[in-house]
Parts: structure tokens; sequence; C-alpha cells
């Protein structure tokens, strides 16, 4: 299960533009972190399980939620102490330093405990923080047996998953208001542990969630194998690619799964997979929901060919591995019709250059660029869609990483494309499903095993 899966992700911005929405429409600034130390105050309860808590606190509103946070706990008998760095910087914190009625520890000595509470920088971090404040950070995070940090590990910039110092690695991080994008996105993602959400109740939108499953199509007692969703998958030079992408789409729920290549008699794949000869014009069955093209293509003026065939096609298309090395960013953008990219690093970078921007800008700017959903695979995958939605997918099995699984990607989401979903949702859905079976096959699995596993999750 994604815990928080479907609910917003907010930027720093985006969570001051709704803090200061819900003041104008009559909360106050100390309602809402009253609220939120108050949550976070009942996990760290649940969590700490009557060991020792110590609390470090900022100068800023994280540090409020701290103070708020140790000022419950006290009152329950939790034992809890208290180191602060820097005087409180608005009336709100200081108002929250006030509720603290027990001793504040001088901050280089401060002894550690078994349970380290971060409260000292959220979303305000706005530059690397002072070494002096890191230092006592990992001392007191290297010493304890539970590290819980509040809304984001300091050190953790909020919007584009970038570390602005050597931040510790926590268990569990509360998230106040919202999920933000360095919760999902790595490398700060490999430093928040499990993300749970503390709700401050206020409304929060926007076009960008956790994903979250979408409804799958289910068959009925209707239903044949093409309206189940007919798969076209563009073989080329290495078979074995199209083989496992075909397998994908069959298992991944497809009632119909056309492997085309000119090879005859390689069959390495299930019996289920109808075997043609390639020809241009096979590409143009208005059938077809979903043409997959990439997989084992090779780079060579044959694939070249067939690329251009599928983009002509008119058909809905996944476009992964190398077509996405041959094909032009410029020439997508005056592709009409519909068409999903699945990009890992090194494939986004060779289409779109590299840049400095996060990975979610880089891929909402790729996918209005191309007019394409842009599925920008890693260990930290973001889907984008050319109107600007965009869906963090949490941390996947990282036994993934090896070779195949794009390719098995690749035919899951040609399935759920063809099964009816609109594109974002197929893809969505994709690669949800590809976790999911990543998970259920546990460790050194190959992509085979994965192709196989997706029947069990298709659910
Ligand atoms: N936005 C909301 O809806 C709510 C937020 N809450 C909590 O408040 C923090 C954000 O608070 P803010 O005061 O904006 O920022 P920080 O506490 O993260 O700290 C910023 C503070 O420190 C200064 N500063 C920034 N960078 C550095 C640095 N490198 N070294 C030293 N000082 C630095 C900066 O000038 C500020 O004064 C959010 O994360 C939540 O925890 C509440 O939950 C209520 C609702
Ligand atoms: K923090």
């Amino acid at each position: 299960m994604i815990p928080s899966a479907g609910r917003p992700v907010l930027t720093a911005q985006a969570m001051r533009a709704a803090e200061a929405a819900a003041m104008a429409a009559g909360t106050t600034e100390i309602a809402l972190m009253r609220r939120a130390g108050e949550g976070i105050a009942q996990a760290i309860l649940r969590l700490a399980a009557g060991r020792p808590v110590l609390v470090l606190c900022g100068p800023g509103h994280n540090g409020g939620d701290g103070f708020v946070a140790a000022a419950a706990l006290r009152r329950q008998r939790q034992p809890v102490r208290v180191a602060a760095f820097g005087e409180p910087r608005s009336e709100t914190a200081r108002w929250a330093r006030s509720l603290w009625d027990g001793p504040v520890v001088s901050w280089d000595d401060v002894a550690p405990a078994p349970v380290l509470v971060d409260a000292i920088f959220g979303t305000g971090l706005s530059r690397a923080p002072d070494e002096r404040i890191m230092t006592v950070l990992r001392r007191c995070a290297d010493a304890a047996i539970l590290r819980i940090a509040v809304d984001l590990p300091s050190g953790i910039e909020s919007d584009a998953g970038r570390l602005l110092a050597d931040v510790p690695a926590f268990d569990v991080t509360l998230a106040t208001g919202a999920i933000k994008p360095s919760h999902l996105v790595q490398p700060a993602a490999r430093c928040v542990g499990q993300v749970r959400l503390i709700d401050i109740g206020i409304p929060i939108g926007g076009g960008a969630r956790v994903a979250s499953l979408p409804r799958l199509p289910h068959p009925d007692a209707s239903s044949h194998k093409y309206s189940r969703g007919m798969v076209a998958i563009v073989a080329g030079a290495m078979g074995g690619a199209a083989e496992l992408a075909a397998t994908a789409a069959l298992r991944a729920g497809a009632g119909y799964v056309l492997h085309l290549d000119d090879r005859t008699g390689v069959a390495l794949g299930p019996n289920a997979i109808v075997r043609r000869s390639y020809t241009p014009e096979s590409l143009t069955d208005n059938r077809i929901g979903a043409i997959v093209i990439g997989p084992g293509l090779g780079r060579d003026d044959t694939a070249r060919a067939r690329l251009g065939a599928a983009l002509g096609s008119g058909r809905p298309l996944v476009i992964d591995g190398d077509a996405l090395r041959l094909i032009e960013a410029m020439a997508l953008a005056d592709h009409i019709g519909v068409k999903i990219l699945t990009p890992h690093g090194g494939e986004f970078a060779h289409m779109f250059g590299d840049s400095d921007a996060s990975k979610p800008e880089r891929a909402r700017k790729a996918a209005a660029a191309t007019r394409s959903v842009v599925v920008f695979k890693g260990a930290d995958t973001v889907i984008a869609a050319p109107d600007g939605r965009t869906i963090f997918f949490p941390p996947a099995s990282p036994w993934l990483s090896t070779a195949g699984t794009g390719d098995v990607l690749a035919g899951t989401i040609g399935a759920m494309l063809a099964a009816g979903l609109d594109p974002l949702e197929a893809a969505e859905a994709g690669v949800w499903l590809h976790g999911e079976a990543a998970r259920r096959c546990g460790a050194a699995f190959i992509a085979d095993d994965l192709a196989d596993a997706l029947s069990a999750v298709r659910g």
C-alpha cells in the first residue's frame, strides 16, 4: 500500500498560499500551528511508546510545531526534553515557545535521547544550514533508536528533492498539511523514511498528487478479446525485449496482443501472443488500442521506418527504449494523437537535454513540449501531462534495476491504454501495477518473473 495515495503534493509556495487562503477564510496562524503541533505530538506519543524524546527546535514555524508538540507531550506525561537553535523569528513562533514551560537545553551540549524529533527547519529552509546545526542533528540522529522529522528532515529543500547538507536518514517524517515534492523526489526521498500526513484542516488541491491506482476496466459477460483491448508490439533488432512487452501486455489484461516482426519461428514468449510479419499496413488496423514501440527496436533504418509508420498510423502510442533515441522532441510536438513517452534518466537527457530544474519541472516541460504524457522513470518516477498535471510515485523496489523491466512497463502501459483509460490514467495504472508486481516478486527477480506477476496484481 502507498501511504497518502492520491493526496495533493504542494510546493513550499503552494503550501504558503493554502495557509494564506485558510487565514483569509478566518483561521489564525496560531490555530494552524496548534493543530500541526498537537497532531505531531499524537503521532510521536504512539511511535515513542514511552521512550524518552528529544525535540530539536529551529527559529521558524517548524520549530514552533516542535514547541507545541513538546508541550503537548509533557502534558501527557511523556518524558521529553527540548533544545533550541536561535530565538523565535515571528509572533507565532514566540507564542509556541511560550507554551513550553520546561528548560531549553543549550544547543551544543545537548545529550541525545532514544527518540529524536527534528523540528529545526521545514519548508522555509532557504540555504544550507550552518554546520553547527547539522553536527548536532547528526550526532543526535546517530545515537537515537527512532528518528522522526517534522514536515521535512532539516537540510532538505522542499520542492526539488535537493539535499542542502549531509542529512541523516530518518525513520518517519510527519508531513504537516500536505505531502511536499521532496518527500518523493530523490535524493531527498531516501532520507525521509515512512511519510505520514498530519491533517491541519486546511483545504489543499492543485494539479500535483501522489499516485493512486485508477479504476481498472473489468471484463463482463459482453466482453470479447478486442473489447478488452488490442495491443500491437512492434519488434525489431532484439526480440526478447518485445516478447517481454507483449507478455506484460497480456498479463496486465489486454485481450489480444499482436507481436509484429519479420522473423519467423522465433517464439520466446507465451503461445497466446499472436505473431505476424511486420508490414506498415498492419499498424493501421483500427481495432488496435495501443502500439508499443521501442523495446528492442534497434536504431537502424528498419527501426526508423517502423517508428515513422507507427507515428503515421493514427493509433495511440507508447514510445519507449530505442524509439526514444531515434525520435526528435520537436517532431513529437507536431504529432497529433495520443502518445505516452517512457524515458529513464539517460533517454530523457538525450531527448530534452540536461537541466538544473527539478525532476517534476523537467517532466512537465517535456510533456508540454511534446504534447505527450511523459513517464520520467527512476527510483522516483514522476508522470506529467501536457496540461501540467503531475503524479509522484513513492519509491518502488530497488530490485527493479535489472534488464527488461522497462520493456515490461511499456507493455503494461500499452494494455491500460488499449483498455480505454485516458493516457494519464493509463500511465499511472501501468506504473502502479508494475511497482506492485515488483513488490510481490521480492528479491533478485528477473523481468520475466515481473511480467508473469502482473496477472496476480491486475485485480
Ligand atoms: N505553511 C503552513 O501551512 C504551515 C506550516 N507550518 C510549519 O511551518 C514550517 C515552515 O515555517 P517557516 O517559518 O516558513 O520556515 P522554517 O521553520 O522551515 O524555518 C525557516 C526559518 O529559518 C530561517 N532560515 C532558513 N534557512 C536557514 C538556514 N539555512 N540557516 C538559518 N536560518 C535559516 C528563515 O529565515 C526562517 O526564519 C513548515 O515546515 C511546518 O513545519 C505549521 O505546520 C503550520 C501550517
Ligand atoms: K524538520
